[in-house]
C-alpha cells in the first residue's frame, strides 16, 4: 500500500537519509524506531511531500507520490500527525474538528464528530473548551482526531507517546489499536520500544538515516543486541 524504496534525503548539504526502504501494508501498524535525530521525522516528511531534496521512490497504491505536493498526498488518503501539536488554540475542540473535515472516501472509514468523541472520551467532555485550555496529551489527541476528520486510509503518527503523561500514553495505545480495528494502516515513529511493541505489527529501526532492522518484535526480542545498539533502551 505505502512503499518507500531506497529513499535518500538531504537538507542543504547535510545528507539525512541514506537509502531507507520500508512498506506499510493494508491494515498494518508499522513502528519506525530510532534514537533522536535518526531520521524518523524526515522519512515522514518525505512521504508527505514536505522535503524537497530527495530521491528514490515512494508509492501509494502503486502510484508514485515522490514529487507530489503535500495537499495532494493528503487528498490521496494519507493523514499526517506531526510531533508538534498543531491545533488552533482560539477555536473550540468542536471547531478544531470542523477544520479537518473532508469528504468521505470510498475505501476508508468515514469519521463523524460523534464517532470521534466515542474514540476520544476526554475530548467529548471538553468539546466546548478552547484548544489552548487542553492539556498537552489532550492537544495530541485533538490533533489525531482532526486528522481523522479527513477520512484517511493511512495515518502517519510522529512520536505520539512523546512528552505526554503515562495515563494518556495508555489511551494513545488504545486509540492506535482502535484505528487498526477500524481498518486503517498506521506508520508511527517511536523511540519507546515498549510502546511500539504494544501497538505495532512490525518494526523498522533506523540509525543515522540507514535502515538497520525490519521484522517482527519476537525476532527483535530474540536479539536484544539490536535494540541495545540502535535504540535508547
Ligand atoms: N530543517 C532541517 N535542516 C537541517 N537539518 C535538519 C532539519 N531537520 C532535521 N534536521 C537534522 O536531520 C537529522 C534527522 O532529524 P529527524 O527529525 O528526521 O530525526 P528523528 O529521528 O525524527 O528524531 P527526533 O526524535 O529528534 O524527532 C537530525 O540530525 C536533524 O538535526
Amino acid at each position: 500500500m505505502l512503499e518507500v524504496k531506497d529513499l535518500t534525503a538531504r537538507y542543504g548539504r547535510a545528507q539525512i537519509l541514506n537509502g531507507v526502504s520500508l512498506r506499510v501494508g493494508g491494515n498494518e501498524v508499522v513502528a519506525l524506531l530510532g534514537r533522536n535525530g535518526a531520521g524518523k521525522t524526515t522519512t515522514m516528511k518525505c512521504i508527505m511531500g514536505l522535503v524537497h531534496q530527495k530521491a528514490g521512490e515512494i508509492t501509494y497504491d502503486g502510484v508514485s507520490i515522490l514529487r507530489k505536493p503535500s495537499h495532494m498526498v493528503c487528498r490521496m488518503g494519507i493523514g499526517y500527525v506531526p510531533e508538534e501539536r498543531r491545533i488552533f488554540g482560539d477555536l473550540t475542540v468542536e471547531e478544531n474538528l470542523e477544520v479537518g473535515d473532508r469528504p468521505a472516501r470510498p475505501d476508508a472509514p468515514e469519521w463523524s464528530r460523534e464517532h470521534l468523541f466515542e474514540l476520544f472520551p476526554n475530548l467529548a467532555e471538553r468539546r466546548r473548551n478552547l484548544g489552548k485550555q487542553l492539556s498537552g496529551g489532550e492537544q495530541q489527541m485533538l490533533t489525531i482526531a482532526r486528522t481523522l476528520m479527513g477520512n484517511p486510509k493511512v495515518v502517519l503518527l510522529d512520536e505520539p507517546s512523546e512528552g505526554i503523561a503515562p495515563v494518556i500514553v495508555e489511551q494513545m495505545a488504545r486509540v492506535i489499536k482502535e484505528l487498526k480495528a477500524e481498518g486503517l494502516s498506521v506508520l508511527l515513529s517511536e523511540q519507546n520500544l515498549h510502546f511500539a511493541r504494544a501497538v505495532a505489527d512490525r518494526a523498522c529501526i533506523i540509525e543515522k538515516g540507514t535502515l538497520r532492522y525490519e521484522g517482527g518484535f519476537a525476532d527483535l526480542d530474540a536479539h536484544p543486541e539490536i535494540s541495545q545498539q540502535y535504540l535508547a533502551v
